[in-house]
């Protein structure tokens, strides 16, 4: 894993004015963006979100997820805390690729949940990696975060390349009539920790 810093802009927003920082993964090409807010300096952990690529949600304002929800929800709260971070990985689809992430949604419009899909296609339920997330922290200044996630194996991940978490911060947004079995499935089978109120509440 090489990360290479690249170039910082401002990324004006909805929800106020980012900076947006670009990393080139030299080894894969793979073009890795981090998003932040205000200050960063500090001992204390920061409020952040390590976001998986997901153009149909988080472009294409698909329902079949929560992802793009989930971005704008992230967004919102930093801004809202004054200060923050969204690694934005390039590992579509969990890492299979948008064409392959298209034919498991093509299996699962036939019946196929979203681990099914994936194994039907010959790849394991997830491919994801995290080993470019040290490098970027680091460039950034970040030791210790509150994680904005629902996925605990994102958590382990970053203790994994020692990075501090020092809160999980839960993210259930976005529940809908055609994500509500996806979500399910994260659920029971992915692992991640949804209450059961997600499911209960019929609102966005
Ligand atoms: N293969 C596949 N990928 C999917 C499907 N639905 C969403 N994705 C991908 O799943 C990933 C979701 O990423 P995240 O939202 O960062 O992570 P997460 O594991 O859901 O955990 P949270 O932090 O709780 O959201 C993205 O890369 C999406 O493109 C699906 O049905 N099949
Ligand atoms: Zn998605």
């Amino acid at each position: 894993m090489s990360i290479k810093y690249i170039a910082t802009s401002k990324l004006p927003t909805p929800w106020g004015v980012f900076a947006m920082h670009g990393f080139e993964d030299t080894e894969t090409g793979k073009e890795h963006v981090a998003l932040t807010f205000g200050e960063l300096s500090g001992d204390q952990p920061v409020l952040g979100r390590i976001h998986s690529e997901c153009l149909t949600g988080d472009a294409l304002f698909s329902l079949r997820c929560d992802c793009g929800f989930q971005l704008q929800a992230a967004m919102q709260s930093i801004a809202e805390a004054g200060q923050g971070f969204i690694l934005y990985l390039r590992q579509e689809g969990r890492g299979i690729g948008l064409l392959n992430k298209i034919r498991a949604y093509a299996l699962q419009d036939k019946g196929a949940n979203t681990v099914e899909a994936n194994e039907q296609l010959g790849f394991e339920a997830d491919m994801r990696r995290y080993d470019m997330i040290q490098p970027m922290l680091e460039h950034l200044g970040i030791t210790s975060v509150r994680l904005m996630t629902n996925n605990p194996r994102k958590v382990k991940a970053m203790q994994d390349v020692g990075v501090d978490v020092a809160e999980r911060v839960p993210l259930q947004v976005g529940k809908n009539q055609y994500n509500e079995a996806y979500l399910k499935t994260k659920s029971t089978q992915l692992g991640h920790l949804m209450s059961e109120h997600h499911f209960a509440d019929d609102e966005f």
